[in-house]
Order: C-alpha cells, then sequence, then structure tokens
C-alpha cells in the first residue's frame, strides 16, 4: 500500500476515513448514522482499493469517538504494516484566524478547542481523532483543513450582520461551511462543466447538515451558512434560519438555558422535530407517515427559497449542482427542488442522472459526487511539500 495520506472527516451523523495514495484510494471507510438522528443505530462500511466490500453492519458504537476506536481496532487486526505518511482532518470552524490548512501543534489543538461553542455538533468530533492519534503516533504530522476558508473570498457586505460594528472586529460575522466540499465540486465542474464552473452557480450540500453556496468562477459569493451552522436551510437536526425573536421568547422561558436552547436548535429540531420520526432523510422517504411527507416538502421549499435568494446575489443563475448524502442519493428531494425552480428555467429528465437537464433548459443541472477527503489529501501533500501524486483519471 506504500505510505498513503489518512484523511478523517467527522461530519455530524458520519465519520468519513480513507487511505489515499496520491488520488488513488486504497481503504475507505464509512461510520454511518451516528448520535441520536436515526431510527437505526450506527454501521459501518469499509471497502478496499477495487470498492469491494470488507466489513459491512452494525458495530458497537453510540457516537463518533466510540466508532473511530472501533475502526481503529478493526485496521490493527487486518494490519498490513503500512503507516500513513500523514494525516488530515476535517475541522468544520476556523474562525477569523485559521484561513488555510496548517500542521496541527499543540497551539493549532488550543485554537480549534477555543471554537468549540461556534460548532458544538462537529469541533469536539474534529479534535477527539487529531488528540487520539498525536497520543498514540506522536512521529506523523497531522494537517487541519477548515470547512470555513473556501469563503474567505466573500465581499465585506456578505460577511458582516447589521449589529454594531465592535461586534464584527469580535469575530461576530458571517463565516460559511462545507468549504471543503465546495473546493472539490468547484475543481470537480472545471473538469467536466465549463458553464457551471466560470459561470454563475449555486451548490447544493445537502446532507445530514446542509448549505447553498453561491459560486462565481468557481470562488465563494455567498453561501446560507452564517456564524455557525445552524443558519440557512433546515438539517436533518438542526432548524436553518429563525427569527432571533422566537429565542428571545424561548428565553423567557422556566428551565431554558443557553444548553437547553442548544440542545432543541442543533439536536432536536430540523427534519427530526418536524417529523417526530427521524432526522435521517432515508427513514422519511420510507414512511407513510404525513408528518414526514411534511418535513420534506418543508426541507424542499425552504431550499428553492434560498436559491432564489442566492440566485439574487449572483446578479443570475447558468447552474445549479446537487452533492452530498441527500443531493446525490435522494431523486425525489432534487425534483422537487428543481419543480419549485421551475421559474428559473430549470427543467429536468426524472430519468437522467448526473446530467439532470433537458436540453431545452435555461439552466444546467447536475449531480457532483462531493469528496472531500480528496480535497483534504491534497491540501495535506502541498502543506507537508509532498509530492501531489498523478491526477485522477477522468
Ligand atoms: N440513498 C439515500 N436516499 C436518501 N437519502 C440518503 C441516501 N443516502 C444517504 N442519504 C441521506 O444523506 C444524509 C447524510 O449525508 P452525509 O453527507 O453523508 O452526512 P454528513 O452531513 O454527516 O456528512 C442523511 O440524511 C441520509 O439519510
Ligand atoms: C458543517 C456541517 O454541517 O457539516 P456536516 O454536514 O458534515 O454535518
Ligand atoms: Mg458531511
Amino acid at each position: 500500500m506504500g505510505n498513503p495520506v489518512a484523511v478523517v472527516n467527522a461530519g455530524s451523523s458520519t465519520v468519513k476515513f480513507s487511505l489515499l495514495n496520491g488520488e488513488r484510494r486504497v481503504f475507505d471507510a464509512l461510520l454511518d448514522r451516528l448520535g441520536s438522528t436515526s431510527a437505526n443505530g450506527a454501521c459501518a462500511s469499509l471497502r478496499d482499493a477495487q470498492g469491494a466490500p470488507l466489513f459491512q453492519g452494525p458495530i458497537p458504537a453510540d457516537n463518533h469517538e466510540d466508532a473511530l476506536i472501533w475502526l481503529f481496532d478493526w485496521l490493527a487486526r487486518a494490519g498490513d504494516g503500512c503507516k500513513p505518511a500523514a494525516v488530515g482532518h476535517r475541522v468544520v470552524h476556523g474562525g477569523d484566524g485559521l484561513t488555510r490548512p496548517v500542521k496541527v501543534t499543540g497551539e493549532i489543538i488550543e485554537k480549534i478547542e477555543a471554537l468549540i461553542p461556534l460548532a458544538p455538533l462537529h469541533q469536539p468530533h474534529n479534535l477527539a481523532p487529531i488528540r487520539l492519534l498525536a497520543a498514540k503516533f506522536p512521529d506523523i504530522p497531522q494537517v487541519a483543513c477548515f470547512d470555513t476558508a473556501f469563503h474567505a473570498s466573500q465581499s465585506a457586505v456578505e460577511r458582516r450582520f447589521a449589529l454594531p460594528r465592535e461586534y464584527e472586529a469580535a469575530g461576530i460575522r458571517r463565516y460559511g461551511f462545507h468549504g471543503l466540499s465546495y473546493e472539490y465540486v468547484a475543481a470537480r465542474l472545471a473538469e467536466i462543466d465549463p458553464c457551471a464552473a466560470d459561470g454563475r452557480t449555486i451548490v447544493c450540500h445537502l446532507g445530514n447538515g446542509a448549505s447553498l453556496c453561491a459560486m462565481k468562477n468557481g470562488r465563494s459569493v455567498a453561501t446560507t451558512m452564517s456564524f455557525t451552522a445552524l443558519d440557512g436551510i433546515p438539517m436533518g437536526t438542526r432548524c436553518g434560519a429563525i427569527d432571533p425573536g422566537v429565542l428571545l421568547h424561548l428565553m423567557t422561558r422556566p428551565g431554558m438555558d443557553a444548553a437547553t436552547l442548544s440542545d432543541l436548535l442543533y439536536k432536536r429540531s430540523g427534519l427530526l422535530g418536524l417529523s417526530g420520526l427521524s432526522g435521517d432523510m432515508r427513514d422519511l422517504l420510507a414512511s407513510d407517515r404525513p408528518e414526514a411527507a411534511e418535513a420534506v416538502e418543508y426541507f424542499c421549499y425552504r431550499i428553492a427559497r434560498e436559491i432564489g435568494s442566492l440566485t439574487a446575489a449572483l446578479g443570475g443563475l447558468d447552474a445549479l449542482v446537487f452533492t452530498a448524502g441527500i443531493g446525490e442519493h435522494a431523486a425525489p428531494v432534487r425534483a422537487r427542488i428543481c419543480e419549485l425552480s421551475t421559474w428559473l428555467g430549470v427543467a429536468i429528465d426524472p430519468a437522467a442522472y448526473p446530467i439532470l437537464h433537458t436540453p431545452d433548459s435555461r439552466i444546467h443541472v447536475l449531480v457532483v459526487s462531493t469528496d472531500e477527503e480528496t480535497m483534504i489529501a491534497r491540501h495535506v501533500r502541498r502543506t507537508l511539500g509532498l509530492p501531489q501524486g498523478s491526477p485522477r483519471s477522468l
């Protein structure tokens, strides 16, 4: 296997772990349905370099950390003696100070830790494997790559809240997330669709966490998430944009302290809260309960509204791109969002995939499989001066 780069991508409901030799993936693990978002328990899917399954099934893990320890034990048992040349991590919040990938040091760990309150669903899960690996393999260099970094190209007006100026100076502004995914998708569009790569494009990253990014020439112009990964469209368990007056009102209720409010907004709202059933789109699409259908309709409606808003930010629209777990796999969700976007000139062929638009559609519509792990591995090699490896064949 040589000395691959290992990548850990902890999302809110999954951990993705890969080993990459150059651009070639030689091992992949998806630890799925983590936390309490799903009606079903945690499970793992491990694949070799050819994509053949090595393990598939339930795992004894209640949370991200247990799942990773299970994986590292599995790897040690399967061990072929291969030791990664370096490890790259997705870190969701970089704040004002961390705007490019960095080699992990004690000081960087402290900076990442200080941002936990701004990304409570992610930052602890991003930090735990960094600490675990630093203790276990102190000689392997680690690189932290930030979800917020891609949005550093946005204008000052886009990044601002209408608060007194001193709040912005204290870092209270829109950051945006899912940047590693958007960066990968932008690079991929340059390979497959020049109109989408060079034009005015909205990328819908619809996973358990979900956001939309308006891009011009592959650079971020605006995005729906802002100071935290709560803002914007509704998600698996997060409410998305909400009138701050609701929060002020809730805070007057007995027992509604900051921790309880945080739990409500991050973990009990969104698709889970609306359906009363599950935050997992697979469960909702499989259910015949009216609340499940209402939750899915609400999700699609809010996304279609944001597509209108981001089209205004771009001054028009050339392409619409779907990515991440729901965007790549939930055809009924894509179809409904496109139906609600007909007024923009969106027309799709329900049987087409991954290029969805019909010949007479004014807008290109396509599905691009995101690959945050490949993006992170590229950043690791660049940051540490390792050879990039040959480009992946198209
Ligand atoms: N085949 C599928 N059909 C519908 N939804 C799916 C499918 N596969 C995954 N999803 C949804 O994708 C979401 C997880 O997205 P993903 O991007 O993998 O997660 P994370 O945000 O944790 O990185 C879940 O809501 C899941 O239900
Ligand atoms: C930032 C974010 O919400 O990430 P994820 O979709 O992986 O939960
Ligand atoms: Mg994700």
